[in-house]
């Protein structure tokens, strides 16, 4: 019998917190949460594949609505099937959305599709009835690692936070099992920065590293401030320096830089990840990607990404995606990426893992869900089925 999307629906939800880093609050921070129903049936239930955006980001509900489901459910249903028929194809699905659609400006529009290809990936994962880590390794012929690096984001600015506070945070990072931890910088004066790093230092002593994030703050001359006065810490990366698309500063710091350094958060295309590989002068032997799917057309571009990167000498395993969620969990797991981020205390119940899994040593171990294993993180599925109900 053959698969067909009956439906695709989208809920815009709050992830808001008092929260700042150097460049934006998180006051009004949205998601958009989205479903996508099938006909296909499993273990007595319809398939339904689940999605949303990073943070960072806001819901995509208009582009959605507006663009990217109609045309799903407007396509003939025999063209996004794979040779089998018996399953969708995710790369089919994204060419229909995406049909119309002109090159370049990849802007909110590559979190609209990315989000609604997280849903997809959930659901041919399950209608094949297995974990999505396990058919991308079959898929690309790789042995899966269940085993997977990931590092606490937190150290932001908010008010009242005192250093007291902020070293409270990471000693709480470190007691629930991590071993590196990440704070914001570039959102007070240098000095100020400073006293916090050595603070969190102190703090976290031999037991973890440390790494700092500027979220694209900086102009050239700040940037090369702040190498200067890093690099005399052992950090474990200096992150986002400058605006993402200035791939020109990004290689200039390099020469102020010798440590590894961090940044793709905020570049949404393959061919935007070239462009960064071009020129920003990023060092496949110690700097690290960060392409985050769900905001950069979903997991069928993050291959091509992958891809480029191969093409320009980089492995896989130098990419640890922004945003903390589950599908790049998925990813790192199925296709060797250095790890995933994660986000401890924010965000929830959207970041995170399946209940029950623990970090130990900076790792956590993926359990053998269907899917991208949504359904067994309590919170966050029962969001998930209130909007397929
Ligand atoms: O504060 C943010 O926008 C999130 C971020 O940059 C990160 O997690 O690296
Ligand atoms: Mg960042």
């Amino acid at each position: 019998m053959s698969v067909r999307i009956v439906d695709v629906r989208e809920i815009t939800k709050p992830i808001s917190s008092p929260i700042r880093n150097a460049y934006i609050d998180f006051t009004k921070m949205t998601t958009s949460l989205v479903a996508v129903v099938t006909d296909a049936v499993r273990d007595g239930k319809r398939v339904v594949g689940y999605g949303f955006n990073s943070n960072g980001r806001y819901g995509q509900g208009g582009l959605i609505r507006e663009r990217f489901a109609p045309r799903l459910k407007e396509a003939d249903p025999k063209s996004l099937l794979d040779a089998s028929g018996s399953n969708l194809d995710p790369d089919r699905v994204w060419t229909a959305m995406m049909s119309n659609e002109k090159p370049g400006g990849h802007g909110e529009r590559s979190v609209a599709v990315g989000t609604i290809d997280m849903a997809v990936w959930d659901a041919v994962a399950k209608i094949a009835g297995k974990p999505l880590f396990r058919l991308l390794a079959e898929r690309h012929g790789r042995e899966a690692n269940p085993r997977v690096f990931v590092y606490a984001a937190g150290g932001y600015y908010y008010p009242g936070k005192d250093l007291s506070v902020l070293r409270g945070e990471m000693r709480g990072y470190l007691d629930r099992g991590y071993n590196v931890v990440k704070m914001k910088i570039g959102g007070a004066p240098i000095a100020e920065d400073r006293e916090r790093i050595e603070a969190v230092l102190k703090e976290i002593g031999k037991d973890a590293q440390l790494a700092v994030d500027a979220n694209g703050r900086f102009d050239l001359e700040t940037a090369i401030a702040y190498a200067k006065m890093l690099r005399e810490y052992p950090l474990f990366w200096y992150e986002e320096a400058g605006d993402p698309l200035d791939f020109a500063l990004q290689a200039a710091l390099a020469e102020f830089y010798p440590a590894p350094m961090a940044t793709g958060e905020n570049l949404f295309s393959h061919q935007d990840a070239k462009n960064l590989i071009r020129y920003g002068a990023m060092r496949p032997d110690r700097d690290w990607l960060q392409f985050d799917c769900a905001l950069s057309y979903g997991l069928c571009e993050y291959q091509r990404t992958l891809a480029v990167l191969k093409t320009h000498g980089w492995s896989p395993s130098r990419c640890i995606p922004h945003g903390g969620h589950q599908m790049s969990l998925n990813i790192a797991a199925g296709l060797g990426l250095g790890g995933n981020e994660s986000y401890p205390d924010l965000f929830q119940p959207y970041g995170g893992f399946p209940d029950g899994v623990r970090v130990e040593n900076g790792h956590i171990t993926m359990p053998d869900l269907p899917g991208i294993g949504f359904e067994g993180k309590s919170d966050l599925y029962k969001e998930m089925k209130a909007l397929a109900a």
